[in-house]
């Protein structure tokens, strides 16, 4: 493995010390523990996922998906191991009672390099459409008002919503709601886009068009996307790999055609059958 400058950084970022950054993946989980109490949700947790790539994370309700994704926006603190981002150790630490804070530089650019997409769509009610998806550029990355609002059209456009440009949040549907949260997202010109059931809180005649927006984006972008769905035929179509997660560990990983065709683990077999029966 090849020692990066990040890896000389970990002392100052009081996560980890001396510890190899992992060489040519752009998120590594490495031996994570995410503990609530005495609930051990990830239990040395260890994946990673390389530039580019599509990962779809399935398993029972309870069993640590959205905590991954949470650990990822560092909105949460860990209590053991690393998680690396472009090389970089990311996340706060418990440590005997104590937080230890990472980075602030590291966790500056991990921001700045990761999107995510709720369930809930969470827009700014009070701005309009457009304002939803230029705020971020302009205020955050400091990209000028006429640049931001020509990507704004741009993403909107491509999310079919030229229409809504003016629109406020509280005027579209949920469906609509959702795709221009996936517009705002991808302002930011993330370079990976965390997706959360983005679909689950959707009626389900306004499902296929989100799904379809981000089959469109999978296709037509190299960004790297985690994403958490119980819509087994929309992780079939645009993952690369798929991970089946159970009691805070990987229970099984490989292709979706090998995971959804010819599952080897009991629990995978038991969960897509409850998947495919509700
Ligand atoms: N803020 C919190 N405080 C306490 N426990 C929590 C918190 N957030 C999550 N948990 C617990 O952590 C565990 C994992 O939750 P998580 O939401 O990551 O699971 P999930 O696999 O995404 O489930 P689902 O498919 O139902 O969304 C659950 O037992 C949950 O109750």
């Amino acid at each position: 493995m090849q020692q990066s400058d990040s890896t000389r950084s970990t002392e100052t970022a009081g996560v980890q010390s001396a510890q190899e950054a992992p060489g040519g993946e752009i998120i590594n989980f490495d031996k994570v523990v995410k503990r609530y109490g005495s609930n051990v949700v990830l239990d040395e947790l260890d994946f990673s996922v390389a530039p580019g790539e599509r990962v779809t994370l399935i398993g029972p309700s309870g069993s640590g998906k959205t905590t991954i994704l949470r650990l990822l926006m560092t909105l949460e603190p860990i209590d053991g191991g690393v998680i690396w981002v472009n090389g970089e150790p990311l996340s706060h630490m418990r440590r005997g009672g104590r937080l230890v804070k990472a980075n602030e530089a590291h966790l500056r650019r991990a921001r700045k390099s990761i999107g995510m997409v709720f369930q809930q769509f969470n827009l700014f009610p009070n701005m309009s459409v457009r304002k939803n998806v230029t705020e971020g550029p302009v205020h955050s990355l400091g990209v000028a008002k006429d640049e931001a609002n020509r990507r704004a059209e741009e993403l909107l456009d491509m999310v079919g919503l030229s229409d809504k440009i003016d629109a406020h949040p509280t005027q579209l549907s949920g469906g609509q709601q959702q795709r221009v949260a996936i517009a705002r997202a991808l302002a930011m010109q993330p370079q990976i886009l965390l997706l959360d059931e983005v679909t689950s809180a959707l009626d389900p005649e306004l499902v296929a068009g989100v799904l379809d927006v981000l089959r469109e984006i999978a296709q037509s972008t190299d960004i790297t996307m985690l994403c958490v769905t119980h819509e087994m035929s929309f992780a079939r179509d645009v993952s690369h790999r798929v991970l089946m997660f159970d009691e805070g560990q990987v229970a099984e990983e490989g292709s979706p055609e090998r995971i959804f065709g010819d599952p080897q683990e009991e629990r995978t077999k038991t969960f897509l059958k409850a998947v495919l029966e509700s």
